[in-house]
């Protein structure tokens, strides 16, 4: 059998237009695992509500952060895979879940070079429906319904991977180098309360009540609250941070049913109001920097933690292609080109 790679990342837009942002984001909140309500009710909020407003308004925050060469999020994920590629002899293919560059087409691209056994990549290092779970799904639907022939193996999320800790907490060092911070924040991308409910297998482990995330657990293998806890846990433990200097929280929230907190915009104002002066705040939920993490924390979140009267304040950028987080990819890669053996990773 030939052996190849399929790199996914969320995707965006066409263009910083609302033209292009309106497909995408319909494509996008039509997915039954991110505005997961039934069918009519689904297309009554997303068509009948929020694509009224939101494209415009979502274009304009893309046009601040937009490249000449194209979305950052793509752009940054065609140049990882591009070192990836170097550093491996298997064909590595890119597809994105949402917009241009379908995962459809991936595969393709692995068809034409005779790929038959596919290494599934959702380039996100935690487990929540509407990213991970999705991925997944999207991709095994189309290679029953167009490559039946192909044979697939997904990469778990790789959050704990203890290989993939060292990188992140080498770039959150290096970020913090030359800046005397008095706090950092783990800022992650959010997600309905419910979707934690929805994605425990026990149907009784995730009470959200603060507590059930330090209890092991099988469902934590599916719980993005954990995984994300974790992180910090692991990032704060690898390079030695001071706990009270550390806090979590959940950015990028949509509509009015409960997400996950504390929200990173109101823990802006908390830190300041607090007396923190100079704040690093970082997006490990991201491995790419995209919009939510260029235009959300690095423009936005600097204006509010400043409004409120704080001080100095960097984002420290994601993975992105940097040579040491492909390489990583990379090694996962061809170890189970040789050995069929998945990268270790621990969850509790
Ligand atoms: C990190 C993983 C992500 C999860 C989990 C996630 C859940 C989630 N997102 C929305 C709604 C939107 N997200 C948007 C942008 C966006 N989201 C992620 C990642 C996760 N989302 C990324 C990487 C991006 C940036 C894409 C880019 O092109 O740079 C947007 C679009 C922009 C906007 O209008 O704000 C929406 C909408 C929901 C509802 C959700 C969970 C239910
Ligand atoms: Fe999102
Ligand atoms: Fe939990």
């Amino acid at each position: 059998m030939q052996k190849g790679v399929l790199l996914v990342n969320l995707g965006s837009p066409d263009s910083p237009t609302a033209k292009d942002v309106k497909p995408y984001l319909d494509e996008f909140l039509m997915d039954e695992r991110v505005i997961d309500v039934n069918p009519v009710l689904r297309n009554i909020i997303v068509r009948g509500i929020i694509l009224n407003t939101r494209p415009k308004r979502s274009a304009e925050a893309y046009s601040k952060i937009w490249w000449d060469e194209g979305s950052p999020l793509i752009v940054i994920s065609k140049r990882f895979a591009e070192k990836v590629q170097k550093r491996t002899q298997l064909p590595i293919a890119l597809g994105m879940r949402y917009g241009s560059m379908s995962i459809k087409e991936g595969l393709q691209e692995l068809k034409e070079k005779g790929v038959d056994e596919v290494f599934l990549v959702p380039l996100y290092p935690h487990y929540a429906m509407s990213s991970y779970e999705t991925v997944v799904v999207k991709t095994m639907d189309v290679q029953a319904e167009f490559f039946p022939e192909m044979q697939m193996t997904t990469l778990p999320a790789f959050y704990s991977n203890p290989d993939f800790v060292k990188i992140l907490s080498q770039s959150i060092a290096e970020g913090l180098k030359d800046f005397d911070y008095d706090h950092i924040l783990f800022s992650y991308h959010g997600i309905p309360e419910r979707h934690i409910k929805k994605s425990d297998p026990t149907k009784s482990h995730c009470k959200l009540d603060g507590k059930c995330c330090q209890t092991n657990s099988v469902a934590h293998h599916t719980c993005y609250k954990h995984q994300c806890l974790d992180t910090t846990e692991l990032v704060k433990k690898e390079l030695g941070l001071p706990e009270e200097k550390v806090s979590t929280s959940f950015q990028s929230r949509l509509g009015s049913d409960p997400w996950l907190q504390p929200f990173t915009d109101k823990e802006f104002e908390r830190l300041a109001q607090e007396g923190i002066k100079k704040l690093a705040v970082i997006t490990p939920a991201f491995v790419s920097d995209c919009l939510e993490t260029l235009e959300e924390i690095a423009m936005e979140g600097k204006h509010q933690f400043q409004e409120a009267g704080g001080g100095d304040y960097i984002h420290i950028s994601c993975l992105n292609d940097r040579d040491d987080w492909a390489e990583l990819m990379a090694e996962w890669i061809n170890t189970w080109e040789k050995s069929g053996v998945l990268p270790e990773y621990h969850i509790q």
